[in-house]
């Protein structure tokens, strides 16, 4: 598996964002500048804890009827776009991202100004399947929390591009459960890896899996598995021991034995979550959700002598939608949500830009680059602190619509996520 590496290929330029460049809300490529990885995660290749992938999901009948154009052009198979142009050697090449500018007119600005390169380890096309995602990007990290690590997977990008798709599958409608059949999402596949491996090694290894489901909004943690909406609307507090790190105080925690009770936990916690319309998505999601596995591992050999425990956890996220507050029509309460939403993604952009900065100034030794990991700037990072960074790997998965009218949004996702460049 590749890591987050900000590298220009091919026709693009070098390190940096271009015209027109500068972080969104996520803000990757703000604080840290050129080029550089987080620290080495567990099982991976050199220089890889947060890795960034690019999904773009098929174009929409009702945006198809309305006329609007697909501005997205990807090429996932490393190398192929430029192999094709210059006959470049494959395996240099990142995959590609390639948008079109709707707006721009011949003669202002020339071809130049019109489209937009950037490349990532891995794209995933409107054409791709979860089973795609999840074999080539996501179980790596699924097998490094069952082996005592933790990781995180995040699902970023505007309202209404498939985050929720991709993490919860084909019915995305809140308060459903990832179901059977194809097009589940991530989320049930992670569980379903992680039972099919405890039930290959259960002889030599005992588990206990605890599942935990919390939401942040407005920078206030709830707990979604709350038994009745008065518990849900208390706040709960963040504590911090030597033994926990960093944790929620009062949280839910249920023993998950199978599959069965691990996507019940989900489904509940589903039917809790707060939503709120918005002029974009009826259903759009105002609130980061934390889906938290615990997984706790004793060798049966070691068990007698207190040897051998180890405890993996995995975090998916389901993080708020990051769109601009003008167009989604955002007022008064909603402005407010807005706000804080914004808050906490542009943190969580800035930890990773300071972990990336942090780990190249480990890797030329200069002590200039011994930085402080704003880790406290947010409740997500927060809570996050103890799955990024260190041995912890993460995914963010970048999601992206194919249509011209969210030529705006698609662009800030990109820039968040990776390198921008111009176009060739
Ligand atoms: N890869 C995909 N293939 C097919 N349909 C998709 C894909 N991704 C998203 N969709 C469809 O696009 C619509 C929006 O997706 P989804 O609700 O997951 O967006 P979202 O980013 O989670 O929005 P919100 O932030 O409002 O929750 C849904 O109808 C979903 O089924």
């Amino acid at each position: 598996m590749s890591c987050y590496q900000r590298r220009s290929a091919g026709p693009g330029p070098g390190p940096g964002p271009g015209p027109g460049g500068g972080g969104g809300a996520l803000g990757l490529l703000g604080a840290a500048g050129g080029g550089g990885v987080l620290p080495k995660g567990p099982g991976a290749g050199a220089g890889e804890a947060v890795q960034v992938v690019v999904r773009c999901r098929p174009m929409s009948g009702k945006e198809a009827s309305q006329g609007h154009t697909q501005i997205i052009d990807m090429w996932p198979q490393r190398g192929e776009h430029v192999a094709r142009r210059a006959a470049a050697p494959a395996h240099s090449i990142y995959c590609i991202v390639h948008i079109t500018n709707p707006r721009a007119r011949p003669g202002r600005g020339g071809r130049r100004q019109e489209a937009r390169m950037f490349t990532f380890d891995s794209v995933y096309d409107w054409n791709s399947k979860q089973d795609d995602l999840y074999e080539n990007t996501v179980r790596p990290l699924v097998h490094s929390v069952l082996d005592g690590y933790n990781g995180t997977i995040f699902a970023y990008g505007q309202t209404g591009t498939g985050k929720t798709y991709t993490m919860l599958g084909a019915t995305p409608a809140h308060g459903q459960c990832p179901g059977g059949g194809r097009e589940r999402g991530i989320a049930s596949k992670c569980f379903e890896d992680v039972f099919r491996h405890i039930a290959y090694t259960s002889e030599r290894t005992c588990y206990v899996v605890r599942a935990s489901y919390l939401e942040i909004y407005q920078e206030e943690t709830r707990d979604l598995l709350s038994p009745d909406l008065e518990t849900y609307r208390r706040p709960l507090t963040l504590g911090e021991d030597a033994a926990r790190g960093v944790y929620v105080k009062g949280l839910r925690s249920v023993v998950c034995k199978n599959i069965k009770a691990i996507e019940r936990v989900m489904r509940v916690g589903n039917t809790n979550r707060a939503t709120a319309s918005t002029n974009m998505n009826e259903h759009s999601s105002r609130s980061h959700a934390i889906f938290q596995v615990t997984i706790e591992m004793q060798s049966r050999a070691g068990a007698g002598a207190g040897a051998g425990r180890r405890v993996g956890k995995l975090n998916l996220v389901d993080l708020a939608g990051s769109e601009r507050q003008c167009k989604t029509g955002a007022m008064g309460e909603r402005l407010k949500e807005s706000g804080k939403i914004n808050l906490s993604l542009s943190a969580l952009g800035n930890v990773i830009s300071a972990l990336t900065a942090a780990d190249v100034g480990s890797r030329t030794r200069s002590r200039a680059w011994s930085r402080h990991i704003p880790y406290r700037d947010s409740k997500l990072t927060q809570l996050l602190q103890d799955s990024l960074g260190g041995n912890s790997k993460a995914i963010m998965i970048a999601n992206i619509g194919p249509a011209s009218y969210n030529y705006d949004e698609s662009l800030m996702t990109l820039r968040c996520a990776g390198l921008g460049g111009k176009g060739p």
